[in-house]
């Protein structure tokens, strides 16, 4: 259980990490928090705190690419569904004191770094931790949390899925089980991978780049994927970095979705003739990742995509490791 030390009457500040969804192998099953190697900030902040009744204030690097009234910013929702359940678990409405939030926009919106996942977890995440300290008991497990994460989730996109908020909220590499009591595993990882991501500044709806799918999939594409998905967890588990490496191969998105990313193939090609394990898209995008089990190779693809694939100063690329703490709070 995420649960940390009492923090009532002060204010908390939740951080949950960028995630790359679908690490191009698992569709909606996989996901992956990511940490910059040089210490900056890639991902959402909420501040909370005691007031008569509830705010939210938006600010940050992306705060004016959201809508300007908080009623339709997701972490008011996550705010008003928190309380409901508190309500329905028999606490008095009186009892609960109202909060004043502060949401910090660092991640740009549809970008395939699981934006509003990171405004979700770090607001729920922040809401639990609050209310631990005030009840003396955290009101959601893990578990379900995760899943009105989850829930919350799907009311941006279309429909449910867990590969950016679970990654975002328990860290490291996770494998969807979406079993009610247990909707996410941790993956062991390769601790010598670097993930490059590079977000070209462009925005890509995931709501459209869902839309764009085929509702079925072939026969020969469904058994490509089934295959890559245990072969790959066989990796992790018996630390085959050639192995997993070959497995990381998109049969159900990336086809599809890479014509709404200009330079995409010309980016690949560049990672995979300088040592990139693996390439893909990062969630539906317009983010890409690459794969390195070396810093100098990383580094290299890093350079090479900020010059050639990011299109805008908006845009932005870092060397990071996977985030193994996923979301945290601190006081002050
Ligand atoms: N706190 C928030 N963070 C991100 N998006 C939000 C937030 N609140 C509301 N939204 C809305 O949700 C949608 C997110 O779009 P989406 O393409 O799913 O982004 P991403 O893939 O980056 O999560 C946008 O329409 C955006 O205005
Ligand atoms: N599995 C989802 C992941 C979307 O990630 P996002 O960062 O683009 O929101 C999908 O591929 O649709």
């Amino acid at each position: 259980m995420k649960q940390e030390s009492n923090m009532q009457n002060k204010v908390i500040t939740a951080y949950a990490p960028a995630s790359i969804g679908n690490v191009s192998l698992g569709f909606d099953l996989l996901g992956a928090a990511l940490k910059p190697i040089d210490g900056s900030l890639l991902g959402d902040e909420v501040d909370l705190s005691i007031a008569e009744q509830f705010s939210l204030q938006v600010k940050g690097r992306f705060a004016d690419k959201l809508p300007a009234d908080p009623a339709s910013n997701i972490v008011t929702r996550c705010y008003q569904h928190f309380v409901k359940v508190l309500e329905q678990q028999g606490n008095a409405k009186a009892d609960i004191p109202a909060l004043s939030m502060t949401l910090y926009k660092h991640l740009p919106i549809g970008s395939g770094l699981g934006s509003s996942a990171s405004s979700i977890v770090a607001a729920l995440h922040g809401l639990n931790q609050f209310y631990a300290g005030h009840f003396g008991k955290a009101p959601f497990s893990d578990n379900e949390l995760l899943l009105v994460m989850g829930e919350l989730e799907g009311q941006i996109s279309g429909s449910i899925h867990y590969d950016n908020v679970a990654p975002c909220f328990l860290g490291g590499l996770t494998l969807m089980a979406e079993y009610k009591e247990q909707i996410a595993l941790q993956l062991p990882v390769f601790k010598n991978w670097y993930w490059v991501s590079c977000y070209s500044g462009i925005s890509v709806s995931t709501a459209a780049a869902r839309e764009i799918l085929p509702k079925h999939v072939s026969m020969p594409d469904a058994i490509q994927f089934g295959r890559q998905l245990a072969v790959f967890t066989d990796a992790l588990y018996r630390q085959d970095e050639q192995l997993a490496a070959a497995m990381m191969r998109d049969v159900i998105a990336e086809p599809y979705r890479k014509s709404l990313l200009p330079k995409f193939d010309e980016s690949r090609a560049y990672a995979e003739q300088n040592g990139a394990l693996a390439f893909g898209i990062s969630g539906s995008g317009p983010t890409v990742f690459a794969v390195c089990d070396n810093l100098q190779n990383a580094q290299d693809i890093n350079q090479w995509l900020t010059d050639n694939y990011i299109q805008n100063d908006t845009g932005f690329s870092h060397v990071c490791q996977l985030d193994q703490n996923g979301a945290t709070t601190r006081q002050s």
